[in-house]
């Protein structure tokens, strides 16, 4: 397995109390696999994308294990985790905001992990930078710009060149697309699933929009609440009343109108602090029932390569 989570729990430790942001995750991506992750703002997508290369707060514990080709990730030194981000797996981030330094041209960025990782000299630093941008669908005279030259949809696509650099096996992409009006994001989406399929890479993305993962992932994870609620293939129907109404939500990619009116999620997600007993999306759930709400359901065989935490999923395959 490329990376495999095993029961993976991050607690941010505050003055206020602990926040469980991630409860007991356990997930795998094989070789060459693009995984989705899915769920509302609070979900715990970016504590997971965070924690998988140590880039979380001092104030977060990490408990279970992260192994990255089999090495974990949360026992690992300072020194191996450094020489591991980059050049085992990167990550890009929402809207670039996160990762592009506005006072460097985008040719030293690219060229930086390279450099830093004495991956190669300067001079096919270069090279690299050049080729890279090619592959990202950008002249290579960009080199000399600065970010602020460029478009949104540009800068997501250096991030990704950047990503590419050290050729990883494995990239995060936080909402990578989020930002962008809504014919770039469709571009940027077909830009990575080329990407990853040409260079064998894996891919990890996480959106709240599940049709943003559909297009370009062969699995989806989706979170509720800091838990896995439901795996499953990307191409097959979602089974727990989450994911469905997660799905209503944002029925199509491009689709305008599903932007402006989120569809079939009442209610907003619980305070990790004071989380619900049983299932933790019982109050909000259209078809709860009263053991619900004082039964929790683990993730559970639900079909043919799909798991659901519910209790009205039976297993059929
Ligand atoms: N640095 C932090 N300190 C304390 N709590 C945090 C911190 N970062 C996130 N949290 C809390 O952890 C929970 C999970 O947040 P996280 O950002 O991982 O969710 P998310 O699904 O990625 O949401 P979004 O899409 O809004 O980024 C939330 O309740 C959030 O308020």
């Amino acid at each position: 397995m490329m990376l495999e989570l095993d029961d993976l729990s991050v607690t941010y430790q505050l003055a206020g109390g602990d926040v469980p942001a991630v409860r007991g995750v356990s997930l795998s991506l094989a070789a060459g696999e693009a995984v989705g992750l899915a769920g509302e703002s609070g979900s715990g997508k970016s504590t997971v994308a965070l924690s998988l290369l140590r880039l979380l707060p001092r104030t977060a514990r990490i408990e279970g294990r992260i192994l990255l080709d089999g090495e974990d990730v949360v026992a690992m030194n300072w020194g191996r985790m450094r020489a591991v981000r980059w050049s085992s797996a990167s990550i890009v981030f929402q809207g670039a905001q996160h990762g592009l330094n506005p006072v460097r041209r985008i040719g030293e960025q690219i060229a930086e992990p390279l450099l830093v990782h004495r991956l190669a000299s300067p001079t096919q630093a270069r090279a690299r930078v050049a080729e890279l941008l090619e592959q990202v669908g950008l002249p290579g005279w960009r080199a000399r710009s600065y970010p602020h030259e460029l478009s949104g949809g540009q800068r997501q696509r250096v991030m990704i060149a950047m990503a590419l650099a050290c050729s990883p096996q494995l990239i995060i992409a936080d909402e990578p697309t989020t930002a962008l009006d809504l014919m770039v994001q469709a571009q940027v989406l077909s830009l990575i699933r080329e990407l990853i399929a040409s260079h064998g890479i894996s891919l990890l993305m996480i959106s709240h929009d599940l049709s943003v993962l559909a297009d370009v992932c062969d699995r989806l994870a989706i979170m509720y609440a800091g838990r896995l609620v439901e795996t499953g293939p990307a191409g097959s129907a979602f089974r727990h009343p989450y994911s469905q109404a997660l799905s209503a939500a944002f029925p199509t990619v491009g689709d305008p109108a599903s932007r402006l009116a989120p569809r079939g999620l009442a209610g907003d997600p619980p305070d990790p602090q004071s989380l619900p007993g049983g299932c933790s999306f019982h109050p909000r759930c259209p078809v709860a029932l009263d053991s619900c709400a004082t039964t929790p359901v683990d993730l559970r065989p639900a079909g043919s390569h799909r798991h659901a935490a519910c209790v009205l999923v039976e297993e059929t395959c």
